[in-house]
């Protein structure tokens, strides 16, 4: 048994959670540099928690410049064990409507611009995306979710672009009708890939805002527009949160599908040949198998 402690990284729109005791804000450095923010940790129905705002408070880093592996190490670190990412996002179908929540649970990495991974050149990894999200905690997501009352879709494709443009009409037809995503935005990756060489489980919370820019009836996307549904969008988020602590329980059991044990035979160079430096990269995010 190992005891739960639950990381909410907010998106766009969410900047902190409330009904925590114990609050505390506290600046926490990594080998990979300063995540977005001080991460704010506390107590929730007996079970520990920390939240990040992945923007930084202000809305500080834009979807590129956001420090991925820094948030991910920052996580681990603290000794986060389940980590539900909460993101506004444009809708690609007629029935997921602005207000709507996803639980995403696959991803098309169209990002370009990020560092993608812990590993490299003196510690080489190959880790399993192909099921990228955690089933047992997009289930207590789901949970959290129809409990607070909120419209919310079990499962979708979400694509991740690079941004900061929204996209262009072309782009959002063929991702749409050629590709298969349900929904679009610009952070879950490379997130949720470090959040799996990090073996934490990982599980992505969409709130739609628009219908991106193919929808017949709505023209084009637009930030003022988003910004008014994200307010409601946040409050719902914020609701379905404070459910989630009685749902996973202040002790949790080894991940029944693996996401903790992601590393186990992944690592192919040999001890010898490792990098000193990166391995000391490496302490929290790998320092079980290393
Ligand atoms: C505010 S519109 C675009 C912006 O919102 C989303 O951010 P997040 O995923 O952190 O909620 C989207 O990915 C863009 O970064
Ligand atoms: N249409 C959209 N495209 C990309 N990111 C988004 N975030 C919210 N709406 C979005």
């Amino acid at each position: 048994m190992t005891k739960t402690k639950i990381a909410v990284i907010g998106g766009s729109g969410i900047y902190d959670i409330d009904g925590l005791e114990n609050a505390e804000w506290t600046a926490v450095d990594t080998p990979w540099g300063a995540p977005s923010d001080q991460i704010l940790t506390g107590v929730l129905n007996g079970v520990d928690m920390a939240f990040l705002p992945r923007h930084g408070r202000g809305h500080i880093h834009s979807p590129t410049t956001v420090p991925y592996r820094a948030n991910i190490d920052v996580l681990k670190r603290i000794g986060v064990t389940d980590v539900i990412s909460v993101s506004a996002c444009g809708s690609f179908r007629e029935q997921m409507a602005p207000g709507d929540f996803v639980i995403v649970d696959q991803f098309i990495d169209r990002t370009f611009a990020r560092e993608k991974s812990f590993f490299g050149t003196g510690c080489v990894a190959h880790v399993s995306v192909a099921h990228p999200t955690c089933p047992r905690l997009s289930a207590a997501c789901l949970a959290a979710a129809i409990d607070a009352g909120i419209t919310v879709h079990d499962g979708g494709t979400y694509l991740a672009m690079e941004g900061p443009q929204f996209s262009t009409l072309a782009e959002s037809k063929m991702y749409r009708e050629s590709w298969g995503a349900d929904v679009i935005g610009m952070t879950n990756m490379p997130e949720a890939k470090l959040a799996r060489e990090a073996e934490l489980c990982y599980a992505s919370v969409a709130m739609i805002t628009d219908y991106d820019s193919w929808h017949p009836d709505h023209g084009e996307v637009d930030v003022t527009q988003i910004i008014q549904t994200l307010m409601g969008n946040a409050d719902k988020g914020r609701d379905m949160v404070k459910r989630l602590p009685d749902l996973l329980g202040a002790t949790r059991e080894d991940c029944p599908h693996g996401c903790d044990k992601a590393l186990e035979y992944a690592i192919l160079t040999g001890p010898d040949a490792r990098d000193p430096a990166l391995m000391a990269k490496l302490d929290a995010v790998a320092g079980r198998v290393l």
